[in-house]
């Protein structure tokens, strides 16, 4: 597809709880549909020159969600893309709206199972899980999960290569309008 045509498509918009991948597989979607890629975490800590951690000790969580939802507002104005959220920016309800009024959103679903192997992974570098024993991030797993059934596409990662997902993917929007 033309670079110009492309840029009149909706962005593709990745929501799913922290870890499951939005950022991992949000740059191999944009390499594979030849979309930029912008990752809302990523583009916060550019900002602030800190690590997402240190947003969060220094300004604290509800500076944080605002900013988050400063960005993505402005984000979701540009066409063409594929972005990657932060697994807590749905707990707004202004970022819901503008994400669905906007762009594609893409749920990344994975059950609780297949995800707690990744907790050794990722703990030091999300805040929200400090402090947390499996049972609290459980619950917080299944309270986020009622969130993200605002979607428009979702696909579950249990148990699949990236290249499978990224070709469901890429076969679930050739069949939506855009
Ligand atoms: N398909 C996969 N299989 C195995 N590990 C993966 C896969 N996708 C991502 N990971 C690993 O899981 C961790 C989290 O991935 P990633 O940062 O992409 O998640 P995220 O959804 O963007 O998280 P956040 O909501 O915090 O931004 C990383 O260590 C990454 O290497
Ligand atoms: O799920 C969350 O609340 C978060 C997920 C990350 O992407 C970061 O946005 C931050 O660590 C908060
Ligand atoms: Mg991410």
């Amino acid at each position: 597809m033309l670079r110009k045509e492309l840029a009149k498509e909706k962005s593709i918009l990745l929501i799913g709880f922290m870890g499951v991948g939005k950022t991992t597989l949000g740059k191999a979607l944009a390499d594979k549909l030849q979309r930029e890629f912008v990752d809302v975490d990523h583009q916060l800590e550019i900002i602030y020159n800190m690590k997402i951690t240190e947003i969060f000790s220094h300004y604290g969580e509800a500076f944080f969600r605002e900013k988050e939802k400063e960005i993505i507002k402005v984000l979701t104005e540009q066409k063409g893309k594929v972005i990657s959220l932060g697994g807590g920016a749905f707990l707004q309800e202004d970022v819901r709206n503008v994400c669905l009024e906007n762009g594609i959103v893409l749920y990344l679903d994975m059950s609780f199972e297949a995800w707690k192997e990744r907790i050794p992974f990722i703990i030091d570098s999300r805040p929200v899980l400090h402090g947390k024993s499996e049972e609290d991030i459980k619950e917080l797993f299944n309270v986020r999960k009622e969130l993200y059934t605002n979607h428009h596409l979702k696909v579950t990662m249990d148990g699949k290569e990236l290249e499978e997902i990224i070709d469901s993917i890429v076969h679930s929007l050739s069949l939506i309008k855009k």
